[in-house]
């Protein structure tokens, strides 16, 4: 079953739907599931996160696009934010949760919380 999806790693939109059955396949064909606790889950996020920071760690202040990085550092940045994103849609999924609602919710409730005042109001 896994293999079927293969072949269709290139794709210009990703669902959370789409991560997230093929994050539950690839747990249960490797008997992995019984170990994908949401504690379990969570532990492992945040090693990725700290997997994350390790590569900004004592880089100083860096600039948008990161245009002075290596195309390794950024592979890496790349592995290490789908780490975060993969444990983050496991974590909702085995806690029943609707990840991509929640997201759509949130925003609208901050969006009243932090209403548009006007375009030169300061940050917060
Ligand atoms: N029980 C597991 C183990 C791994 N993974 C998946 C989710 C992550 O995308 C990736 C994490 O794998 P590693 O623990 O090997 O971590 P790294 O890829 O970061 O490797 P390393 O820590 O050696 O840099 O594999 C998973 O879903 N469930």
């Amino acid at each position: 079953m896994e293999t079927s999806h293969e072949f269709s790693t290139k794709t210009s939109d990703v669902s959370l739907q789409e991560l997230k059955d093929r994050l539950a396949e690839f747990a249960k064909v490797r008997g992995w599931d019984q170990y994908h606790s949401p504690r379990n889950l969570l532990l492992a996020l945040v090693g990725e996160v700290g997997e994350l920071s390790e590569i900004f760690q004592w880089k100083g202040e860096v600039a948008r696009g990161l245009p002075n990085w290596s195309p390794d550092d950024k592979e890496r940045l790349e592995e290490e934010l789908s780490d975060v994103l993969l444990y983050l849609v496991q974590l909702a999924d085995v806690c029943g949760l609707d990840l991509g609602q929640a997201a759509l919710s949130k925003i609208v409730k901050n969006a009243k919380k932090y209403p548009v005042v006007n375009q030169t109001s300061s940050y917060n």
